[in-house]
């Protein structure tokens, strides 16, 4: 006797956090208890460039607490792993989350994961705290001068002494929701802070973006001309802004 599936159900589907989402900014809940962003950052833990065939990753040090990210809406210290990019097949798209009903051509995700309450960012990924992504615009010529040598999937590049610095913009204002990682496994484990001001990047950046491949040396090349997942339900959260 098959099950019936009923409405509730549905209901408790438990899937109902997750990323990206159209942050509709009217809507956003202004929490004057949101504290502002603390992001220290050591220039010495940047290690490696690596093109892992979806995208490709900064990879940093993050075997103590060198470079964290705590305050803003978080109740801990979270350390720095890695970021990385999500771009469209055009400037027309690319981004993951939405403003508004506004893509912009990309996507900057600054990944932490809770360092204070567990041991290891595979750990953390399992839990509702685990992981804080920092969502911005924005891109530096030093990132595509190395995409040339990441041409093919799993090559990767010594990359260090990178100033995380010069991604992120002066006004660090944010808006905030529980969300999930927005590729496979879609972990519902990240506070999603997404910052309000979005960085120009240039044409020319996202071209060389484009010219990545996915497939390795031996197989025709086939470049990776997008990465960015559709918006997600919002379900019962509430988008909450840092600033009125
Ligand atoms: N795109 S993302 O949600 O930032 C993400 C996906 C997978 C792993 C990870 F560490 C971060
Ligand atoms: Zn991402």
């Amino acid at each position: 006797m098959g099950a019936t599936v009923s409405q509730d159900d549905n209901d408790s589907d438990c899937h109902t956090h997750q990323s990206p989402i159209n942050i509709w900014t009217k809507m956003a809940l202004y929490d004057p208890f949101l504290k502002p962003l603390k992001i220290q950052y050591d220039p010495t833990t940047s290690r490696k460039i690596v093109n892992l065939g979806h995208c490709f990753n900064v990879e940093f040090d993050d075997t103590s607490d060198m470079s964290v990210l705590s305050d803003g809406p978080l109740n801990s210290r979270y350390r720095l792993r890695q970021f990385h990019f999500h771009w469209g097949s055009s400037d027309k798209d690319g981004s993951e989350h939405v403003i508004d009903g506004n893509v912009y051509p990309a996507e900057l995700h600054i990944v932490y994961w809770n360092s204070q309450k567990y041991e290891s960012f595979e750990e953390a990924a399992k839990h509702p705290d685990g992981l804080a992504v920092i969502g911005v615009l924005k891109l530096t010529n030093r990132i595509t001068l190395n995409l040339v040598s990441l041409l093919i999937q799993g090559k990767e590049h010594s990359f260090t002494k990178y100033n995380l610095a010069r991604l992120l913009p002066n006004d660090l204002d944010y808006w905030t929701y529980h969300g999930s990682l927005t590729t496979e496994p879609y972990f519902e484990c990240v506070t999603w802070i997404v910052l309000q001001r979005a960085i120009p990047i240039s044409s020319a950046q996202l071209t060389r973006f484009r010219g990545l491949l996915c497939t390795s040396e031996y197989e025709k090349p086939v470049p990776i001309m997008e990465n960015h997942r559709p918006v997600q339900l919002l379900h019962d959260r509430v988008v909450r802004s840092s600033r009125l």
